[in-house]
C-alpha cells in the first residue's frame, strides 16, 4: 500500500448503503461454495470484476445466484458476521446494512428468523469488540408488490420496537424497471409515521420520473442512487428543487453505477453535480462483493476523478455523521471519534 493507500484505509468512514447479499466478499462466497457443491455455482457468477461491465438485468441475476448460496441461518449468520469484520477492517466506523427479508421453503427459514439472525451478528460483533457500530435496515423488494411491501413494514415495526435501537429503518430496492412506488405508497407512508425512517432507491433508472416525484413527497429522509434526477441527464429542476428543500441527503455508489452502466464513466457521475451543489451527499459502496471494492477505495476513486483534497475528503466523510439514522448521541459520540482520529490520519 502506498501512502495515499494508507490515508483512505485509516480514514474513518460511514457507510450508509450496503445490501447484505451484495456485500459477500470472495472469500465468504469460497466459504458459501464449499458448503454447498451440488450448486455447481463458480465465483465468476457471483462478482463483476475490474473494467467489467454488465446490464441492469444481468446485475439482477447476481442476486439470484448469491440468494441460492445463502439460505439458511447458518449461512446468514456467517455473511453477516463476515460482511460486518471486513467493513470494519476497511476502517468503517457506523455502518446501515440493509437486506431483505427473505423466507425459504426448502430450509425452513422464515423472515422473522432471518431479521433475527442479522441481529444476532450484530450483537455477535459487538460482543466480540468488533470497532464498528452497525444498525439495519429492512429492505422491500420493490417487485413483490403492496402486500409483501406492507407485510415487510410490520415486522420492521415489531424489530424496530424490540431490537434495542439496532433496526432503525427501512429501504426500498429491487430491479427499478418492475413494478411501480405509487403500489407501495401506503406502506411507506405507514413506516413513517410509526417512526421508521426511510431510504429509497429513486431515480435509478431515467424511466422514474413520475415515481420519484410521488415517492419524494413522502419525504423520504435519504435517497439511494438519484442517478436521473437532474435536468442534465433527463431529469427536472423541481425534482431537483425538492431534494434541496427538504435536504434529503443522498447515498452516492460510484462502483455500482459505472458497473451497471446506469453512468457511462466514473468522470460523468452525478457526485459532481451534487457536490457542487453543496448538498450532503454519502459515499457509499452498494453491493462490494459484487462490485469488487470497499469504502475506502470508493472515496479515494472520487477524489481521484473530481480532484478532492486529503481535507476535502475528511470533511465528507465526517458530513456524512450528520445523515446517519441512529440519534443524536450516536452522532456526537461519532464526531468525538473523529476528532480523536484525525491526528493519527493526518500524521
Ligand atoms: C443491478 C445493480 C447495478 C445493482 C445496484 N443497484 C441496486 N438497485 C436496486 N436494488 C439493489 C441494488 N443492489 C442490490 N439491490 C437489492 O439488494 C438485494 C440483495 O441484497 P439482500 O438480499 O437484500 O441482502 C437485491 O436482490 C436487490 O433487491
Ligand atoms: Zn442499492
Amino acid at each position: 500500500m502506498d501512502n495515499d493507500d494508507v490515508f483512505y484505509r485509516e480514514l474513518p468512514k460511514v457507510e450508509l448503503h450496503a445490501h447484505l447479499n451484495g456485500s459477500v466478499s470472495f472469500q465468504t462466497i469460497e466459504k458459501l461454495i464449499s458448503r454447498k457443491p451440488h450448486l455447481n455455482i463458480e465465483h465468476s457468477m457471483t462478482a463483476i470484476g475490474k473494467g467489467q461491465r454488465r446490464t441492469l438485468d444481468e446485475c439482477f441475476e447476481v442476486f439470484k445466484v448469491i440468494h441460492k448460496l445463502v439460505d439458511t441461518e447458518e449461512d446468514i449468520l456467517m455473511v453477516a458476521t463476515d460482511v460486518i469484520r471486513e467493513f470494519a477492517a476497511d476502517g468503517v466506523k457506523y455502518l446501515e446494512l440493509r437486506s431483505t427479508p427473505r423466507e425459504e421453503k426448502d430450509t425452513g427459514l422464515t423472515k422473522k428468523n432471518y431479521i433475527e439472525t442479522v441481529i444476532k451478528a450484530i450483537q455477535q460483533c459487538k460482543n466480540e469488540g468488533v470497532d464498528i457500530d452497525v444498525r439495519f435496515l429492512v429492505a422491500i423488494d420493490r417487485r413483490n408488490g403492496t402486500e409483501v411491501a406492507m407485510e415487510t413494514v410490520k415486522l420492521a415495526e415489531e424489530f424496530m420496537l424490540s431490537s434495542d435501537g439496532l433496526v432503525l429503518g427501512l429501504d426500498l430496492s429491487g430491479d427499478p424497471t418492475v413494478g411501480h412506488g405509487k403500489y407501495l405508497l401506503p406502506a411507506l407512508q405507514r413506516a413513517k409515521n410509526c417512526g421508521l425512517k426511510l431510504s429509497l432507491h429513486l431515480s435509478e433508472v431515467p424511466s422514474q420520473l413520475e415515481e420519484t416525484d410521488l415517492l419524494l413527497n413522502l419525504p423520504p429522509d435519504r435517497i439511494g442512487h438519484g442517478t436521473f434526477l437532474h435536468p442534465e441527464v433527463g431529469g427536472s429542476q423541481s425534482l431537483v428543487d425538492k431534494v434541496v428543500k427538504n435536504n434529503i441527503p443522498l447515498e452516492l455508489c460510484l462502483t455500482s453505477n459505472v458497473k451497471g452502466q446506469t453512468v457511462p464513466c466514473y468522470s460523468k457521475h452525478h457526485f459532481n453535480y451534487w457536490y457542487q451543489l453543496g448538498h450532503p451527499s454519502v459515499i457509499c459502496t452498494d453491493d462490494k462483493g459484487v462490485f469488487c471494492t470497499d469504502l475506502s477505495q470508493e472515496y479515494q476513486l472520487a477524489a481521484s476523478t473530481f480532484g478532492l483534497s486529503h481535507k476535502a475528503v475528511w470533511k465528507l466523510s465526517q458530513q456524512a455523521i450528520d445523515c446517519i439514522f441512529a440519534p443524536d448521541d450516536v452522532k456526537q459520540q461519532l464526531k468525538q471519534k473523529w476528532k480523536d482520529l484525525h491526528l493519527q490520519v493526518f500524521k
